[in-house]
């Protein structure tokens, strides 16, 4: 039986207070299963990132919270950074543009794993080169902006798994890049996962990048979830009108995966 990491339980988030209040979430209730690669999908403003930001205890301070996220899988609250990694769109903001890229990634390793300065450096390396970054020795010294977009976002990768998360959250990691560019991140992030047995949360508005590696895909539409189940059964019979709509204006079904599905 799988083994539940997260659990929400009509999860609400509402940004503002009183009559001016926006609801970005409304009675979520939806499992994270361990080990599992779960793809969040819909539209611009249906609360994919609110949902990602309450997982991670990031929520704005004007949004307000009620239901519950438990966390069986871990024992108490996960801390974000160390039990769970993140990976925004755009990898220029969380990347500080004037310290080189490999001390940012030996930083997270040194505050979360306690390690030497010289083991940390070792390590943030070993990272690079894991996310295949062509001349590790190279990256560890230069800038985010001395690298292109794809490259950013593999440092960006390195420094979310550098503290050895089981939960890795990924916020439309590639909206950013061109399609050949998407498609490598999305291999890298499925090679990851598998190789550190980490659970992904892969939030996308675009089904076609879902549908090559997600195990499960949940379906957020105006802040509700319309459907959650596994990716075969929802691409091929979606039990919502709703799904069915957003299968039919995004993929064709002959629209072959960016990747091949990850062999079980
Ligand atoms: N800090 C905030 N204050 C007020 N409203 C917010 C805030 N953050 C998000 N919202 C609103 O909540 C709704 C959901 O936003 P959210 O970013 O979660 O959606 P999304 O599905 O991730 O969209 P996108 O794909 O465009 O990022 C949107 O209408 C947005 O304008």
């Amino acid at each position: 039986m799988s083994t539940i990491l997260a659990s929400l339980k009509k999860l609400t988030v509402a940004y503002g207070a009183g009559q001016g209040a926006y609801r970005a979430l409304q009675n979520l209730d939806l499992d994270i299963f361990k080990g599992e690669r779960l793809a969040i999908i819909g539209e611009s403003g249906s609360g994919k990132s609110t949902l990602a930001r309450a997982l991670g205890g990031l929520l704005a301070p004007e949004a307000h919270m009620s239901g519950s996220i438990v966390w069986p899988g871990f024992h108490g609250s996960p801390q974000a950074g160390r039990d769970m990694g993140f990976v925004f769109q755009d990898a220029g903001t969380s990347l500080n543009p004037v310290i080189p890229v490999g001390r940012q990634i030996a930083e997270v390793a040194r505050l979360h794993l306690k390690l030497s300065r010289s083991k940390a450096h070792e390590h943030a390396r070993a990272l690079l080169a894991r996310v295949h970054i062509p001349d590790p020795d190279t990256a560890m010294n230069a800038f985010a902006h001395q690298l292109s977009g794809g490259q950013r976002q593999r440092v960006a990768i390195a420094a979310a798994i550098a503290a050895k998360p089981s939960l890795l959250i990924a916020d439309e990691v590639t909206s950013a890049l061109d399609t050949i560019v998407q498609a490598q991140i999305v291999s890298l992030l499925d090679e990851l996962v598998a190789a550190e047995r980490m659970t992904l949360v892969f939030i996308t508005h675009d089904i076609a990048l879902a549908s090559g590696f997600a195990d499960r895909i949940a379906v957020l539409h105006e802040a509700r979830l319309v459907e959650a189940g596994p990716a075969a059964d929802l691409l091929n019979a979606p039990g919502q009108a709703y799904t069915a709509r957003l299968l039919a204006s995004h993929i064709g079904l002959d629209t072959p995966p960016l990747i091949a599905k990850h062999p079980p």
